[in-house]
C-alpha cells in the first residue's frame, strides 16, 4: 500500500518503542480490577455531577440560550420576561366522579457547571449565553401525571402538601381545576391547603388537553385492533374535525374543529362508572383493576343471550350475525332460575365490559356518522390501556361503519382534562412547545407503591431502592398492565370469547404507560436533515418479536458486567452496590415490560432501549459508569498519538486520506457496549487490539464508498471546493476519538475546513462527552501545531494553553476546531432533538461525518442530509452485520452520500 510499511509502523503492526511502557502493559482486565483504587485518576475527569444531569438525559442544555429565545420571542414574547415566573403555579387538577387526575410541573434546578467550551462556542456562533435570569416561566422542567381515587381525596391532599405543589412560586397561589370536584371540593382545598380553586370548564379542558397531546407528543395516538397496537402519525394540518369520546364515569362526545373550537354533541350515562359500579355490586370486587382482571378469565356466553341461543346454534347469516354474536347482554339471566351466586364473577365482568364497550362504540359511530366525521379519539380512564376494551370499541366502530371510521386511543387517555386545566394557566408557554422540545421518560421512581391506584413518584433515591428491595423479597414480577391475547372475531359481527384465559392483567401498580414529560425548549430539529418529516432515527424496529427478543437477551446478559462497572465507578461502596442492584432490577423490569408490550412507551426502536439503559443508570445516581475506563484509554491513546501523527505526515496526501479513514474504522473497535469487543479486551492491551484491528482493514470494506469520498476530497478529475465546515459526530473515548477522529479532524483543518466535534452532552457507555473533549484536544495539541492553532482559534485552549510553554503564543489565524454538545445522553442520536448549540453550528456546515455503530448504524444509517454525509463504523455485532450489511462481525461501513 503506497509505501506504507504496515509492519513497521504504528498504523501497521509492531512499533512499540515509543509507547509508554506502562500504558502498553495495562490490559483491560487489569483496568477493571484496579478500578476501585483509582481515586486519583478519577479526579482528572472533568467535574460532572450536577443534579440535573442525574435525572434527564436530555439535559437542560441552556434554558436561556438566545437562539431559542429568538424563536420564542417571535411566537410569544411574554414567555421570556423573567419577572413573570412569579405567577406560575405548578399544579392542575381534574377531579372527576371516580378519579382525581393531577398534572404538575417541576422545574429543573439550575445547571452549575461552568462550561468554558460552551461559552466560547456560543460567542463564536452568536448563540450568546446572555445574562438572562435562568428561571423563566415554565420553560425547562417536567410534567408529571398522577392519579388518585376521588373517594380518597385526603391522600391526594397529602400528596399535594408533601410536595408543596399548592405553593407554586408564591404563597397565595390559586390552583386551576376542572371536573365536578372543582366545585364540590373547593372548600376542602381552602380548608386543608389554604388555596383557592380556580374552576375551568371541563369540556374546554378536555379539548385543550387532547389538542395539545395530538400535536405535541409523537406517539400519542394509536389504533388497537385484534390485539395489535399501531401508532398513528397525526398530520397537524389535517387533524380537524375529529370526535373526542371521553369515557370517564359518564361519557362525553365532543366534535372538535380547532383550538377552542368545539361542541359537545352527545354523551351517554352508560360509562366507566356504570361498569365499575354495576360490576362491584354484581361481583363484590374490591377494585376496578380486580374487576377488569376478572373479565380476562370470563366467558360471557353463560350470561349473555347469543344469536345461537335463539336460533338453535345457527348463524343468522342473512343479516350478518354469527351464532356467537351477543343478541342480548345479560339476556340469559332472564330465563333460568339462577341467582347471582350461580354466575361466575368472571363471566359477569366480561359480559358487562362488552356490553358497555359495544354500546359506547355504537353511539360514537352514530354520532360520527351524523356529523360526517371519520376519526374518533377515545379518552378517559375507563379504557385504562386495556387491550380487550380497545379491541371491542374498535370492532364496534369498524363493524358499524364498515371500515369507514376509525377508533384511535390516547396514551394519556385519562389526563386530558387535567392537562387542559394546566394549559389554562396563562403565559407558561406550554402550548408553544413543539414535538421536538418534549421528551418523555419512564422513570423507575414513579411506579410501585403497592396496589394503590396512584403512583406518586418516588423522588427519594433511598425510597426507590428500599422499595425495590422489598419488591424483590416479595418475589413479585414487576409488570404493568399487560394486554391479553387478542379476541378472535367471528367476522360476522361478534367476538368469540377471549381466547387466552390464563393470562391475567397485572395491576397498574407501576403507572408505566405514562412517563414524565420533560420540557426542553432548547432542543431543536437538526437543520441539515433532508426531510425531518419522514426522518426515522431507528434503523431497527423492534416491532419484530425476534428482533426484540434478541436485543432483550443481549442487554440482559450485559447487565451484570455493567453493574460491576457502575458500582466500581462509584468506589465500590455498599451504597453503590445497593444502587447497582436496584438499577439492575429496575432496568430488567423495564425490559420485561417491553417484552410483553413493546409499544407500551410509544414506538420502540433499539435506540430507545439503549437510551433507557443510560437513563435508568442515571436514575440510580450512576453518572458515569465507564469513567475510569475512558480515562485510561484516553491516556494510553494520547501517549501514542504523536507517533501516529508523525507517520501520517510522512505519507502522500492521497495515501493519508485512506489511512485516516482506516484509522477511524479500526479505532471504532473500542466499544464497551459490545459483548464481543469486551471479550476481546480481555485478550490484549489497548495498543495490541488497535494494531490487530488496523491489520484487518482490508478494502473493499463491506460498504465502501471511499473512492467517491476521495474524489470529493479533491483526488479526482473534477475540481471540488473544499468543505467549509465539517461536523464530526464522535463516538467512543480512547483510541476511537484520539487515534481515529482527531487525526481525521486535523486533516480537514489542514485543508482549511472548519471542524466541529459533536459529542454527547451526557455520558453513555464509553462515549466521549463534550465536557471531556477540550481536555483531550488540549493534550493532543501539545504535540501538534495544526491542532493547537485550530483549538486556539476555536477557543478551546483558553485554559489549557496556560500549560503549554514550549512554543511562543502568537495570535492564531488558523481554521478553527470547536466542540459542541449534541443534546443526548445515549449511544444513539435522534436528530429531531439536538442541542440548540449544535443546530446553530450546523447552519454553516456542508459535511456531516457520523461515526460509530450507535450514531451511524443503529440510528441514522438511512438518514438523508442536505449536505455531504459520511457514515463510518465498524460493525461489532454479528446479527447486525448480517441483517444490515449482509456481512460479518468486524466488517466495516464507509458510506458516503453526497448532497443532492
Ligand atoms: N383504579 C381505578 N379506580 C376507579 N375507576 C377506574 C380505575 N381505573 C380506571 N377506572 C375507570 O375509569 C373511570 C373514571 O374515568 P375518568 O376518566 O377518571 O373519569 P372521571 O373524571 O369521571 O373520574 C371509572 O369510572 C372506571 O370505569
Ligand atoms: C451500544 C453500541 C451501539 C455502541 O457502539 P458504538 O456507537 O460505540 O460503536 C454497540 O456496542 C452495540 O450495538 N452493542 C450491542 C450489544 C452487543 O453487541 O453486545
Ligand atoms: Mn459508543
Amino acid at each position: 500500500m503506497d509505501g506504507l510499511r504496515k509492519d513497521q509502523s504504528l498504523v501497521g503492526a509492531t512499533t512499540t518503542h515509543n509507547i509508554n511502557e506502562e500504558t502498553n502493559n495495562i490490559t483491560h482486565k487489569a483496568i477493571s480490577q484496579e478500578e476501585e483504587e483509582e481515586e486519583t485518576e478519577k479526579e482528572m475527569v472533568p467535574p460532572v455531577g450536577n443534579s440535573i444531569h442525574r435525572s434527564s438525559s436530555r439535559p437542560q442544555l441552556d434554558l436561556s440560550g438566545a437562539a431559542i429565545q429568538g424563536n420564542f420571542e417571535e411566537r410569544d414574547p411574554t414567555i421570556l420576561l423573567p419577572n413573570q415566573s412569579d405567577d406560575i403555579s405548578h399544579l392542575a387538577l381534574d377531579i372527576g366522579g371516580s378519579l382525581i387526575k393531577l398534572v404538575y410541573f417541576s422545574r429543573h434546578e439550575d445547571r452549575l457547571v461552568n462550561d468554558k467550551r460552551k461559552k466560547s462556542a456560543k460567542e463564536r456562533f452568536g448563540v450568546s449565553n446572555g445574562n438572562m435570569r435562568r428561571t423563566f416561566p415554565i420553560l425547562g422542567g417536567r410534567l408529571h401525571f398522577v392519579k388518585f381515587e376521588t373517594a380518597k381525596i385526603n391522600e391526594c391532599l397529602e400528596f399535594i402538601h408533601s410536595k408543596q405543589l399548592h405553593r407554586g412560586d408564591n404563597d397565595n397561589a390559586v390552583i386551576k381545576a376542572t371536573g365536578g370536584g372543582a366545585y364540590k371540593f373547593a372548600d376542602l382545598f381552602k380548608e386543608k391547603l389554604g388555596v383557592s380553586i380556580e374552576k375551568e370548564d371541563e369540556m374546554d379542558c378536555l379539548v385543550a388537553g387532547a389538542n395539545f397531546l395530538l400535536k405535541a407528543i409523537r406517539h400519542e395516538a394509536f389504533t388497537h385492533k385484534e390485539g395489535h397496537k399501531e401508532f398513528v402519525q397525526i398530520d397537524h394540518n389535517d387533524l380537524y374535525p375529529y370526535l373526542l369520546v371521553n369515557i370517564g364515569s359518564g361519557v362525553s362526545m365532543i366534535k372538535v374543529d380547532g383550538d377552542g373550537k368545539f361542541q359537545r354533541v352527545s354523551g351517554t350515562n352508560v360509562g366507566g362508572g356504570t361498569y365499575w359500579g354495576l360490576g362491584r355490586l354484581l361481583t363484590k370486587c374490591k377494585s376496578f383493576d380486580e374487576l377488569l382482571e376478572l373479565s380476562q378469565r370470563g366467558d360471557n356466553s353463560s350470561v349473555d343471550m347469543l344469536v345461537g341461543d335463539i336460533y338453535g346454534g345457527l348463524d343468522y347469516s342473512k343479516i350478518g350475525l354469527s351464532a356467537s354474536t351477543i343478541a342480548s347482554s345479560f339476556g340469559k339471566a332472564i330465563s333460568e332460575n339462577k341467582e347471582i351466586e350461580d354466575y361466575r364473577p368472571e363471566d359477569i365482568s366480561l359480559s358487562l365490559l362488552r356490553m358497555i364497550s359495544y354500546n359506547i362504540g355504537q353511539i360514537s359511530y352514530l354520532t360520527a356518522l351524523q356529523l360526517g366525521i371519520k376519526r374518533i379519539f377515545f379518552g378517559g380512564f375507563f379504557i385504562r390501556g386495556h387491550a380487550y376494551t380497545m379491541d371491542t370499541i374498535s370492532f364496534a366502530i369498524q363493524f358499524w361503519s364498515k371500515g369507514g371510521a376509525q377508533a384511535m386511543f390516547l396514551r394519556h387517555e385519562g389526563f386530558l382534562g387535567a392537562l387542559g386545566a394546566f394549559m389554562s394557566y396563562e403565559k407558561h408557554g406550554l402550548d408553544d412547545l413543539m414535538v421536538h422540545q418534549l421528551v418523555e421518560r419512564f422513570p423507575m421512581g414513579a411506579p410501585y407503591t403497592g396496589g394503590k391506584i396512584h403512583g406518586p413518584p418516588l423522588g427519594d433515591l433511598n425510597e426507590k431502592i428500599s422499595w425495590m428491595e422489598k419488591f424483590v423479597r416479595k418475589g413479585i414480577k414487576i409488570t404493568a398492565p399487560v394486554p391479553m391475547a387478542s379476541p378472535r372475531t367471528t367476522g360476522l359481527g361478534g367476538f368469540e370469547a377471549p381466547s387466552s384465559k390464563g393470562d391475567t392483567l397485572r395491576c397498574d401498580e407501576s403507572n408505566l404507560n405514562v412517563g414524565v414529560l420533560h420540557l426542553v425548549p432548547s432542543l431543536e430539529v437538526f437543520p441539515l436533515l433532508a426531510d425531518p418529516k419522514t426522518y426515522e432515527p431507528n434503523t431497527i424496529d423492534l416491532a419484530d418479536p425476534n428482533e426484540l427478543e434478541y436485543w432483550f437477551t443481549v442487554l440482559s446478559e450485559h447487565l451484570p458486567d455493567l453493574v460491576d462497572k457502575a458500582v466500581a465507578s462509584e468506589g465500590g461502596t455498599d451504597d453503590a452496590r445497593r444502587r447497582g442492584n436496584a438499577f439492575a432490577r429496575a432496568f430488567s423490569a423495564h425490559l420485561a415490560r417491553l417484552m410483553e408490550e413493546p409499544a407500551a412507551y410509544g414506538k420502540l426502536g433499539l435506540a430507545n432501549l439503549l437510551e433507557l439503559r443510560e437513563e435508568c443508570l442515571r436514575e440510580f445516581n450512576f453518572f458515569d459508569a465507564y469513567s475510569t475506563i475512558k480515562h485510561r484509554e484516553n491516556e494510553a491513546s494520547l501517549a501514542v498519538l504523536p507517533d501516529l501523527l508523525m507517520e501520517l505526515d510522512g505519507m502522500s496526501e492521497e495515501t493519508r486520506l485512506l489511512t485516516l479513514i482506516e484509522g477511524v474504522l479500526a479505532a471504532n473497535i473500542f466499544d464497551w457496549g459490545s459483548r464481543a469487543c469486551v471479550d476481546l479486551y480481555h485478550k490484549g492491551t489497548i495498543i495490541e487490539i488497535y494494531r490487530m484491528s488496523r491489520k484487518k482493514m482490508q478494502r473493499p470494506w463491506r460498504v465502501d464508498d471511499f473512492d467517491a469520498f476521495k474524489e470529493r476530497m479533491g483526488f479526482g478529475d473534477k475540481k471540488h471546493q473544499r468543505h467549509k465546515r465539517a461536523l464530526l459526530f464522535v463516538d467512543n473515548s480512547g483510541a476511537d476519538v484520539v487515534l481515529g477522529m482527531l487525526p481525521l479532524a486535523r486533516e480537514l483543518l489542514r485543508r482549511g475546513t472548519e471542524v466541529v466535534l459533536v459529542a454527547n452532552s451526557l455520558p453513555a457507555l464509553n462515549d466521549v462527552t463534550a465536557m471531556e473533549l477540550p481536555e483531550i484536544v488540549a493534550e493532543a495539541a501539545k504535540h501538534c501545531d495544526i491542532l493547537r492553532g485550530a483549538a486556539e482559534a476555536g477557543g478551546l485552549l483558553m485554559d489549557a494553553m496556560i500549560n503549554i510553554q514550549d512554543s511562543p503564543r502568537e495570535k492564531s489565524s488558523s481554521t478553527p476546531l470547536m466542540v459542541v454538545e449534541n443534546g443526548c445522553g445515549s449511544p444513539c442520536i435522534d436528530l429531531r432533538q439536538v442541542s440548540s448549540e449544535l443546530a446553530a453550528v450546523a447552519k454553516d456546515a456542508d459535511l456531516v461525518i457520523l461515526e460509530g455503530m450507535g450514531r451511524a448504524l443503529h440510528t441514522n444509517y438511512n438518514a438523508r442530509f442536505k449536505c455531504d454525509a459520511l457514515k463510518l463504523a465498524m460493525v461489532k455485532n454479528q446479527r447486525l452485520a448480517e441483517k444490515l450489511i449482509k456481512g460479518n462481525i468486524y466488517d466495516c461501513v464507509c458510506r458516503y452520500e453526497p448532497a443532492n
